[in-house]
């Protein structure tokens, strides 16, 4: 039987997932909805637009040896559909993550993420240094393209809201002109509703519609100070916070991390809201 034909069409799919800075969670957020997604039975794209960061491939103590196809061939198969080239062979372990959240294998690097840059910088500073020109409109049509694809898609920026991107364009610039709406990772510190408040407005601003919150709560910040945090990200931004993640201490398997993650996120919720005009 076609289990897939019993799904509900998700009336949207894909979504930009931006934080208030970088280190907040966006990409383990980002796979615990693509485990989720997975999980619900829809086939599941990823991208990672511009990474940086990135290390040489060996360095990553995430592979399974046994599985690894050179990059090289990786790069070979996609290019020609997507018109991208690599920067180089180095791994972003963002990409790796939400890979291995979906199932996806090597042969899909390319897809989920076009750019890989060495560096602990912006994405811009992180490109000039490495003597690569970002094609903004190609990065832009390749995320049209995985959304087309796939019954839904999370794209994921790099830092905050309006990281640099390229020379003249940021992550807002990208996230606008990806037509995607947004999902907002945020901590539940002290001052998080301040960076909540001042990202969503940004966001708006500049034509990024915002539709939820999630509050990963790596920090532990003590429950009354948290669930009001919550109560006045939701009033002053009129946005739903649709899950708080506590600090994964589990094992790192896709059936633990379903379950685990189903404590604290309700997916069709998700789906339901991020489908709503
Ligand atoms: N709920 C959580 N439980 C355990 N570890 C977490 C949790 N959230 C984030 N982390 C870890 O904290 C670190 C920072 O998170 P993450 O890489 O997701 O941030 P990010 O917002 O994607 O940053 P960037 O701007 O670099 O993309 C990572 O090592 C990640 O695995
Ligand atoms: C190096 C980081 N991890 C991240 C880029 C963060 C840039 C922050 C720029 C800034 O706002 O100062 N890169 C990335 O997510 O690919
Ligand atoms: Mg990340």
């Amino acid at each position: 039987m076609d289990s897939h034909k019993t799904l509900p069409v998700l009336s949207q799919k894909g979504v930009f997932v931006i934080g208030t800075d970088t280190d907040v969670g966006k990409t383990f957020v980002t796979s615990l909805l693509g485990v989720l997604a997975k999980d619900d039975g829809y086939s599941v794209g990823m991208v990672k637009p511009v990474a940086s960061g990135a290390i040489p491939m060996a360095q990553s103590s995430q592979f399974d040896e046994d599985n690894i196809i050179p990059r090289d061939e990786a790069i070979m198969d996609d290019t020609e559909t997507f018109g991208i080239i690599h920067a180089s062979q180095l791994e972003s372990t963002d990409a790796t993550m939400l890979m291995q959240a979906i199932g996806a294998g090597e042969d899909r690097r390319s897809e989920v993420n076009p750019y890989a840059l060495p560096g602990e910088y912006s994405p811009k500073l992180a490109a000039r240094l490495a003597g690569v020109k970002i094609p903004y409109d190609e990065l832009v049509e390749h995320i049209h393209h995985v959304v087309n694809k796939y019954d839904i898609t999370f794209v994921e920026g790099a830092g905050g809201v309006t990281t640099p991107l390229t020379e003249d364009r940021t992550f807002t610039d990208l996230a606008k002109d990806s037509q995607l709406p947004a999902l907002l990772v945020a901590d539940g510190r002290l001052g998080s509703i301040n960076r909540v408040i001042l990202t969503k407005e940004y966001a708006e601003h500049h034509g990024i519609h915002v539709k939820g919150i999630i509050v990963n709560n790596t920090a532990q910040v003590e429950p009354f100070l948290l669930h009001t945090n919550i109560e006045d990200m939701e009033r002053y931004t009129h946005i739903p916070v649709l899950g708080v993640i506590p600090p994964f201490d589990g094992i790192d398997a896709w059936n633990t991390k379903v379950e685990w993650a189903r404590e604290f996120i309700d997916s069709k919720h998700v789906w339901q809201v991020l489908g709503n005009e």
